[in-house]
This record gives C-alpha cells, sequence and structure tokens, in this order.
C-alpha cells in the first residue's frame, strides 16, 4: 500500500497577511509538484483565509495550528472548526508540543479536538512526542502511547482514514538537533503497531505518519527514504520559501 507523501510547513507564530502573501507568491513562481506529495501550509488563523485564495488552486493546502471542539459559542478566544473549513482549511494541527507544553492541553482536549475533527470533516494532524527528560528516564513509548490512545479514542475505523499522525519529539523541535533517522524510525513503528492494535492491518497502513523536529532541505531525504515514515512536519525551515521547496523536492526525490 503506498500512501500519499506530506511535506507540511507549520509557520507558528510567525508571518503577518503581508507576509505570507510574499512568501505564496515566491513559492508560487516555484512551481512545486502537488500531484505526487501533499504540500500543506499551516499559516496563523489569520492568515488562512488570505492564503487560500492564492494556494487552493495551486493545490497547496492549508492546515489550522488549532482548533476548538464545539462548532460556536460563548468561548471567547477559540476559533471552531466549521469556521476553519469555511475558510477552505483541509487539516489541522491537533495536540502540537507547544499546545500542550505551553499552554496546558491534555490528551483528553487533544482527544475531543480529533473527534470532533473528524466530525465535522477536516483532517486532524496528531502530535505525539517526548521530552527529554521522559526520553531519558526510559518512557517514550509510554507518553507515545498516552498522546497517541487518547488522540483517538473515539475514532472508528472508518474515521481513521482522515488521520495523520506526526512525531515530534520535543527535544528535537527548534533546537537543531534532529533525531535520527534511526530512533524516528523505531518510534514510528511503535506507533504503527498500536495503530494496527487498534484499527486493524489494513486501516493502519492507510493512515500517514510523519517525522517533526528540526526537518531541513539537508536532512529531510535520510527521513523520507524511511518505508515507515510518510512525510514532515517542519517548523522553522518552512518559513522560507526556497528552503520549503527544496524540502518538496527531496522528499519527491526520496519516495521516487
Ligand atoms: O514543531 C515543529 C513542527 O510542528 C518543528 O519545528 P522545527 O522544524 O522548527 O524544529
Amino acid at each position: 500500500m503506498s500512501r500519499i507523501p506530506i511535506a507540511a510547513g507549520n509557520w507558528k507564530m510567525n508571518k503577518t497577511v503581508e507576509e505570507a502573501s510574499e512568501f505564496a507568491e515566491a513559492l508560487l513562481d516555484l512551481s512545486p509538484n502537488t500531484s505526487d506529495i501533499e504540500v500543506i501550509l499551516c499559516p496563523p488563523f489569520v492568515t488562512l483565509y488570505p492564503l487560500s485564495q492564492k494556494l487552493a488552486q495551486k493545490g497547496i493546502k492549508l492546515a489550522a495550528q488549532n482548533c476548538y471542539w464545539e462548532a460556536k459559542g460563548a468561548f471567547t478566544g477559540e476559533v471552531s472548526i466549521p469556521m476553519l473549513l469555511a475558510a477552505h482549511c483541509q487539516y489541522v494541527i491537533c495536540g502540537h508540543s507547544e499546545r500542550r507544553h505551553i499552554f496546558g492541553e491534555t490528551s483528553e482536549d487533544v482527544g475531543k479536538k480529533v473527534t470532533a475533527a473528524i466530525h465535522f470533516g477536516l483532517k486532524p494532524i496528531l502530535c505525539v512526542g517526548e521530552t527529554i527528560e521522559e526520553r531519558e528516564a526510559g518512557r517514550t513509548e509510554t507518553i507515545v502511547f498516552d498522546h497517541l490512545s487518547k488522540g483517538i479514542t473515539n475514532l472508528s475505523k472508518e474515521e481513521a482514514l482522515s488521520l495523520v499522525v506526526a512525531y515530534e519529539p520535543v527535544w528535537a523541535i527548534g533546537t537543531g538537533k534532529a533525531a535520527t533517522p534511526q530512533d524516528a524510525h523505531q518510534v514510528i513503528s511503535y506507533i504503527r503497531q498500536q495503530l494496527v492494535k487498534k484499527f486493524g492491518d489494513n486501516t493502519a497502513k492507510q493512515i500517514r505518519i510523519l517525522y517533526g523536529g528540526s526537518v531541513t532541505p539537508d536532512n529531510v531525504f535520510d527521513f523520507m527514504k524511511d518505508p515507515d515514515i510518510d512525510g514532515s512536519l517542519v517548523g522553522g525551515a518552512s518559513l522560507d520559501p526556497t528552503k520549503f521547496y527544496k524540502i518538496i523536492l527531496e522528499s519527491l526525490r526520496a519516495s521516487q
């Protein structure tokens, strides 16, 4: 079963509407191939709609970086999934480690977001990953299991087909110290085994699992040539259109 690779750029809290538009123009000038790879940008909320006007017809997809699980109501400061769909989003990141560690999101909260995303028709990118202390204490699988199992707790086999999982070890994020492809392989294989247990072999092998954490144009090929790694979730290097374009090219080269 071949899974379509993904190159996703998580801009975090970077770029104004104008800067996002400049990025989009520069990336479109490079004309990335979007037929053999899913290219996804995850900009801040306020730039989603303006970017959709530029990018959607070119096959570049949009993800929000967060969402709330209720459709509407008195939830000051939150953004609902129907609002994201109306802004032409197709994906949403759920449970990024910055949401978990800085904003106190629990695995239960993340599970509600994943369930609601699929219910309303948005594809969740569920992030899982351990801190350095957890890794050194030999707890990587325990933490990844907690993030994953509570994230997917309510999903049926059919719903799981919309799921993307991103393994992002916290110690590799923004540090310039990426995991080795072997480390990433080990945890991603563990994630796949858990997906097989929950959804069965046939469904699990259709779910894409990404690696994230200090991905660059220079190291993405080594991750992507691992048949278990289906794509990357890129932070810093996705802010520069030329670097992000190279990541797309290298991902395609590795998956051909
Ligand atoms: O958190 C990340 C993507 O979601 C990774 O960020 P960096 O690529 O900057 O390490």
